[in-house]
């Protein structure tokens, strides 16, 4: 299979017919696949190569510095998270040795003076930021440009659900997406039995915008009972649905599992992954007006998604 490129420019600039037209298309591929090629976006090169030497890096400390930064607890939501304390597929119910992987991940950059409690004590929970030059700086300039991508994408799919194109915006006014970037340290051994670099999975929130290191393969997802590649072009973002567009849109939508695969005598491989939440308050009730799905809380809803994954 070939994965479908949507061009987010020429749908914005498009009128009528034209426009009628990608939206048509981007609900075809939304309902096929839940993975998309994202051209058009206008996201600055420098803002992408910036928060790439961020990421890299912080990867290149030595582990103690890394660790500076870890949770403070377990169950906070951002910091370092070193080798061997999360495996994704857990998330699904089956037990595999933990992901080839460490992390560092950040939360909204402000916080709503209306912050509930329960939203203050997970998702405003602040980031840990590591103390090298740059590196906030570069961190909040990607946040904020993906934060707006985000943002555009879901007019996108307002239009491509046959909704008005601003009949998101009350749900991801003050959205509680997470940035996380992602280091897969060079495989030298085989990995364990059912062991991967990020193990099969879906994406638990609205959309997730996916930079993979250009040129390096590894994602993949599941199609047809099979694992399909998906490629790594400098200047694209990979796009898919999560759970809970799924959800709201009473599984019109896919959430389609991926994975990291781990093979020996791999090169490292970094990726860069933003997940979209709507605001913490928002209800996600289905749109079709059916009872596929009982409504749920937005930020609940994350959270209890994100507790079943720690090693
Ligand atoms: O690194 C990647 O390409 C994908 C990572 C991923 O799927 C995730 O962290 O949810
Ligand atoms: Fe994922």
């Amino acid at each position: 299979m070939s994965f479908s490129t949507f061009n987010l420019a020429a749908f914005e600039t498009a009128h009528q017919d034209a426009r009628h037209v990608l939206a048509t298309d981007l609900d075809r591929i939304c309902r096929d696949t839940g993975f998309l090629l994202l051209e058009g976006h206008g996201v600055a090169q420098s803002t992408i190569d910036d928060m790439w030497a961020a990421a890299t890096a912080f990867f290149a400390q030595d582990a103690t510095d890394k660790r500076k930064v870890s949770p403070p607890y377990q169950g906070y939501p951002y910091g370092y998270l070193g080798p061997e304390t999360e495996a994704l597929a857990r998330s699904k119910g089956e037990e595999t040795p933990p992901d080839l992987k460490e992390s560092f991940n950040g939360g909204p950059l402000a916080v709503p003076q209306d912050a509930g409690d329960d939203a203050r004590a997970f998702c405003y929970q602040p980031t840990l930021w590591p103390d090298l030059p740059g590196f906030r700086p570069a961190w909040e300039a990607y946040y904020s440009a993906m934060e707006a991508l985000a943002a555009r994408v879901m007019r996108a799919f307002a239009a491509a659900l046959q909704l008005p194109d601003g009949y998101f915006a009350p749900f991801i006014a003050h959205p509680i997406s997470a940035l996380r970037a992602l280091h897969y340290p060079a495989t030298d051994t085989a990995p364990l039995d059912r062991q991967q670099r990020a193990g099969a999975h879906t994406d638990y929130g609205s959309l997730t915008i996916l930079l993979p290191q250009p040129g390096r393969k590894g994602l993949q997802v599941m199609r047809d009972d099979s694992w399909i590649d998906v490629p790594a072009h400098e200047g694209t973002f990979v796009i898919n649905i999560g759970d809970l567009m799924a959800r709201w849109t009473a599984d019109r939508w896919v959430s389609t599992m991926h994975r990291v695969v781990a093979h020996p005598g791999q090169p490292p491989r970094q990726s860069l992954a933003f997940f979209h939440q709507p605001d913490w308050d928002a209800e996600i009730t289905p749109l079709d007006g059916s009872d596929t799905y009982a409504p749920v809380c937005s930020g609940p809803y994350l959270m209890q998604k994100f507790q079943a994954t720690g090693v």
